[in-house]
């Protein structure tokens, strides 16, 4: 499935760093770097050289597994799983409003609490956890990507923000491994890149990428959106998600909400596409989903570079926003299009599912 002359992150063969692609550095610089603690995994995360929802969340998971193998070489055994706990709660606490930060590290917290013979068989079965659940997200993003084809009209202009491809997951993505689907299936597509301020991860990102696999596309404003869409220049919205609450409201990149309520306006459909991962059946509706504030320098100086308005400036930096239910189309996952409301029960019924469609 992975044909990506690149990869977002992986495990190092000798499971004692964490291998990431530095997307602070992108288009420019294609740059691997490695990261050998949960600590240095988590200021990773939180300056984002890894972002995007899904991929955090696999970061995370390596992140526990080499800092299990860390600990092997300190004296102290004693603490050797409560050290790892701390790990667990730093790399959780990364970043507060994508959902898969905390169901990896949950997964990941479980095998803690399991008897094994050795510190090394531990350490051994968190790196064997780790590792299945980056090939899970694969293959998951690439039987989304599959299901959600089917929205695709032959020769559409699609409406993108943000970066939901390879690099915000293992491999494919969410949304844009629907668009790359569309594209190798003949559709003929084209895309509208929202650059996405204020991290850009869409003129930096997803123009990389897109060109990479030879998708015809044209970079925008955020704010040519709205005049696209009342040129009648835009067939279908898709992005990704954050975090779904079980009503359906959507925390996602900041814009979304924006772009929602002008496709509405517009009557054009308006898709999420995310794995049931991202859907929060703890959380009633987005009213209860954390929006995670950055720095003001991410506004004032964009790229790092020459300040763009005065240093005193006072500063609102919302990473997200939340998406109402009433205003998406549906969501697109490993299972199909659904509706809501989810319920815990609804969506282990659906993880069954996709889990005895990938068995036969
Ligand atoms: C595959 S969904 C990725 C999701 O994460 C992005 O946020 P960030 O770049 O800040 O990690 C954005 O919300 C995308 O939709």
């Amino acid at each position: 499935m992975g044909s990506n002359v690149f990869f977002s992150v992986k495990l190092a063969e000798d499971h004692r760093s964490v291998v990431m692609l530095d997307q602070r550095r992108l288009p420019a610089h294609k740059e691997y770097r490695n990261f050998y603690s949960a600590s240095e995994v988590a200021e990773a995360i939180r300056k984002m050289v890894v972002r995007g929802a899904p991929v955090i969340g696999v970061a995370a998971g390596f992140g526990i597994a080499v800092e299990a193998q860390r600990l092997l070489n300190c004296e102290d055994k004693e603490s050797y799983r409560k050290d790892l706990k701390l790990a667990c709660d730093l790399l959780e606490q990364s970043r507060p409003t994508a959902v898969n930060l905390s169901w990896v590290v949950k997964r990941m917290r479980k095998l803690l609490s399991v008897e094994y013979d050795s510190e090394e068989a531990l350490a051994s079965a968190l790196i064997e956890e780790a590792s299945l659940i980056a090939s899970e997200d694969v293959a998951i993003n690439y039987r989304i990507a599959k299901l959600g084809n089917q929205l695709i009209p032959q020769k559409a202009n699609i409406l993108h923000l943000c970066n939901t491809g390879a690099l915000a997951t293992v491999d494919w993505g969410t949304a844009l491994g629907v668009i790359r689907m569309g594209h190798v299936s003949g559709k003929e597509i084209h895309v509208w890149v929202c650059e996405t301020r204020p991290r850009l991860q869409g003129a930096r990102l997803t123009t990389w990428e897109l060109q990479q696999q030879s998708i015809p596309m044209t970079l925008i404003v955020d704010s040519a959106a709205g005049y696209l869409m009342q040129m009648k220049k835009v067939d279908l919205c898709l992005v990704g998600a954050d975090r779904v609450a079980s009503n359906g409201d959507t925390a996602n990149k900041i814009g979304t909400y924006t772009m929602a309520c002008l496709a509405r306006l517009h009557d054009i459909p308006f898709y999420i596409v995310t794995p049931l991962s991202s859907i929060d059946t703890d959380i009633l509706s987005g009213e209860e989903i954390q929006i995670e504030e950055r720095v003001s320098d991410e506004i004032l100086r964009p790229s790092g570079e020459s300040l763009i308005a005065s240093e005193t400036t006072s500063v609102y930096n919302p990473a997200f926003d939340i998406t109402p239910a009433s205003f998406i189309s549906g969501f697109v996952t490993e299972v199909g299009i659904l509706q809501p409301p989810f319920t815990l029960q609804v969506l282990d019924k659906l993880k069954k599912e996709y889990q005895s469609h990938i068995v036969n």
